[in-house]
C-alpha cells in the first residue's frame, strides 16, 4: 500500500518561508512511490495551498472545530479546511490533548466534524513516560482509540497516527521493536471494531522521525507513514524521508 509521509509544521514560521518550503517540495515530489501531506498553521493555509494545488502535495489542517459553524471565536470549521483544499486534517494530538484540555470526547466530536465535511481525520494516539514506565501503554492507547474513533472512521478513509508522547521532539524515536508491537496491537483493535476495513487503516508512526531513522521504521510490520514534526520544516530532510517509504 502506498506509504503516506505527513508533515505537521506545527505553529512555526511565517508565509514567505512557508510558501518556499511549499514550493521545495513541489519541486521534489515528482516520482516519489509515498503521499505526501503538508499540514501547515492555519494562516499559512491559503498561500501553501494554492502552490501544492495540482501537486502530487496534499494538504492538510493541523486541528478543526467540533462545531459545523456559528458562533465560536477563533475556531476554524472543517469545511473552511476543505475551502482551501485541504484533503486532511491531525486531531488529538498530543499537545492538544496535554495543552488544550482535549479529551477522548472532544477528538471523537471534531472527527466526526472533520468526516462530515469529507475530509480525511488523522487521529493521533500514544501514550506518555509515565504511563509507559507503568506499563499502561496498550491500556491507555486502546482507551484512546475506542473514545476517540466514531463507527464512521473506517469507510471515511480514516488514518491513525501512534504518537508515544516521550519519542515527540526529543531526538528520541521509538525503537522498532516498540513500534512493531504497539502497530500490531492497533491493528487488532481496528479489526475487531471495523472487521476487514479495519486491516485496511493505515496507521503512521511519528516522533523524532528524521531522515537517518525513517527507512528503518517505515519498514516495520503495519507502519503504513510516518506523521513528521520538526524534520518537515526542511525540505530535503522531509523528502529524505519520503524517498524511503517503499
Ligand atoms: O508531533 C509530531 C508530529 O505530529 C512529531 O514531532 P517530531 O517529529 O518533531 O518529534
Amino acid at each position: 500500500m502506498t506509504k503516506l509521509i505527513v508533515g505537521n509544521w506545527k505553529m512555526n514560521g511565517r508565509t514567505e518561508a512557508a510558501a518556499s518550503l511549499a514550493h521545495a517540495l513541489v519541486a521534489g515530489a515528482d516520482g516519489l512511490e509515498a503521499k505526501l501531506v503538508v499540514c501547515p498553521p492555519a494562516t499559512q493555509l491559503a498561500a501553501v495551498g494554492a502552490i501544492v494545488a495540482g501537486s502530487p502535495v496534499g494538504l492538510g489542517g493541523q486541528d478543526c472545530a467540533a462545531e459545523a459553524e456559528g458562533a465560536h471565536t477563533g475556531d476554524i470549521a472543517a469545511v473552511m479546511l476543505t475551502d482551501l483544499g485541504a484533503s486532511h486534517v491531525i486531531l488529538g494530538h498530543s499537545e492538544r490533548r496535554t495543552d488544550r484540555g482535549e479529551t477522548d470526547a472532544i477528538v471523537h466530536a471534531k472527527t466526526d466534524a472533520a468526516i462530515a465535511a469529507g475530509l480525511i481525520p488523522i487521529v493521533c494516539v500514544g501514550e506518555t513516560l509515565a504511563e509507559r514506565e507503568a506499563n499502561r501503554d496498550e491500556e491507555v492507547i486502546d482507551a484512546q482509540l475506542a473514545a476517540s474513533l466514531p463507527d464512521g472512521f473506517a469507510a471515511a478513509g480514516g488514518v491513525i497516527a501512534y504518537e508515544p508522547v516521550w519519542a515527540i521532539g526529543t531526538g528520541k524515536a521509538a525503537t522498532e521493536q516498540d513500534v512493531a508491537t504497539i502497530h500490531a496491537m492497533i491493528r487488532r483493535a481496528l479489526v475487531e471494531r471495523y472487521g476487514d476495513a479495519g486491516a485496511k487503516i493505515a496507521i503512521l508512526y511519528g516522533g523524532s522521525v528524521k531522515a537517518a531513522n525513517a527507512a528503518s521504521l517505515l519498514a516495520v510490520a503495519e507502519v503504513g507513514g510516518a506523521l513528521v514534526g520538526g524534520a518537515s520544516l526542511k525540505a530535503e530532510e522531509f523528502l529524505s524521508i519520503a524517498r524511503a517509504a517503499r
